[in-house]
């Protein structure tokens, strides 16, 4: 029997009341019918009514332009070069930048300017002699000193905490909503979740520096490379565009009391591309105002290999993928790379030294070699990994 599906065409980015995926019934069933349409044919949403407390939310959105206004010593003294485990703050100043599938360097590139302070919750570090050199990844962040900005790190953590035990609830929902049982993807995480490895990044887009410039960006096109982006807007400046199937760019605002839920290519791995790690872009704002944001970043265990996935979905839910490929304005090209075979770990701190090979040679001289055989590589090869 032949099943005719035809995708759902988004043309505004949908929102989905978290609450309504809390008690069993017909509002929680019709939750993951939604669900699953947004996960296969648009791949973004709004999610309303999350678990994580708006007391905490609110505290991250006045800290977020307390830190970037903290004197320029004291943020280079947080700088991620000092940190193995890549956690800091980066001054991406007008930069040239390539990303992961949407695009190559052109005659013309675009150059992002923003600023960012990526931190974690503490780990240990495993820096010792012995440890497959991708353990070296964890470890303790870089902070501003408690006295410049008390409650910072607190505040911050604390937010992590619940941002991060949303990400394995939602990962569930994600299964179930596919057919599969809600502790599928299970297999891709750590049960000893001190060995996984979110990230969370406060950022900062300033106006253009040269406003005649129209390739000065924010965040030129891209797909987040891990599993679940969790996004808080953190002030009222828009930016965020999304591309839908059919190649247009939807807006995506800011809205008070949500987060922009997406779906990271680690995912799209794991689900052979029936998710979609769709791609986005931050624009500049016009000015004056500055744009914040706090984007999380789940990712898969670093003991994991994606090529090992091996997803049981009911044939519905093959279909609607079918029909969204054919509608496609170009292919998905989620295919198993020789990376996707390795140990997760490995994969991750191979795109960081590539990305940085300043912090390779540094951190990880004798895996700096392996990477670069012929030594270090001229600027214009970097490739840029935002859900480091
Ligand atoms: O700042 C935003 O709104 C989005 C950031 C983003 O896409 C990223 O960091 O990967
Ligand atoms: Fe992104």
């Amino acid at each position: 029997m032949t099943t005719t599906v035809t995708p759902t065409h988004y043309s505004s980015i949908p929102t989905l009341d978290y609450t309504k995926s809390q008690h069993p019934g017909p509002e929680r069933d019709a939750f993951l019918a939604s669900l699953r349409d947004i996960l296969i044919n648009i791949g973004f949403l709004y999610l309303s009514n999350h678990s994580v407390s708006m007391d905490t939310v609110n505290k991250v959105i006045a800290y977020a332009p307390k830190f970037f206004e903290l004197p320029q010593e004291i943020k280079d003294s947080v700088d991620f070069t000092c940190s193995p485990a890549f956690l800091g703050y980066f001054n991406v100043g007008g930069q040239r930048v390539v990303h992961a599938r949407s695009g190559t360097e052109g005659p013309s590139p675009i150059s992002e300017t923003r600023e960012q302070f990526t931190f974690a919750a503490d780990r240990d570090s495993k820096l010792a002699d012995g440890c497959p050199e991708w353990t070296k990844q964890d470890g303790p962040g870089l902070w501003p000193p408690e006295e410049v900005l008390p409650g910072f790190k607190a505040a911050l953590v604390d937010y992590y905490e619940q941002v991060e035990s949303l990400s394995y609830d939602f990962a569930s929902l994600i299964a179930e909503s596919l057919g599969l049982d809600p502790a599928a993807f299970e297999q891709w995480f750590d049960k000893d979740r001190m060995k996984m490895q979110p990230r969370v990044k406060l950022m900062r887009y300033p106006p253009p520096t040269d406003p005649s410039n129209p390739k000065e960006t924010g965040i030129d096109s891209h797909e987040d490379r891990g599993f679940l982006t969790f996004l808080l807007q953190a002030s009222n400046v828009a930016g965020l565009e999304v591309r839908n199937i059919s190649g247009e760019w939807l807006a995506c605002p800011p809205v008070d009391g949500t987060f922009v839920v997406n779906l990271g290519r680690a995912l799209e791995k794991v689900t052979r591309g029936v998710c979609m790690a769709t791609s986005h872009r931050v624009l500049s704002p016009p000015g004056p105002e500055v744009r914040y944001s706090v984007p999380f970043f789940s990712n898969v265990s670093m003991y994991v290999r994606l090529a090992d996935a091996d997803p049981q979905f009911p044939q519905e839910v093959w279909e609607m993928y079918k029909a969204r490929q054919r509608k496609l304005d170009r292919p998905v090209n989620w295919v198993y790379s020789n990376m996707d075979k390795q140990l997760a770990g490995l994969t991750r701190l191979t795109y960081k030294v590539k990305n940085h090979p300043e912090m390779g040679m540094k951190y990880h001289p004798v895996f700096f070699r392996e990477v670069f055989p012929n030594g270090p590589p001229t600027k214009s090869s970097k490739v840029n990994s935002l859900a480091a």
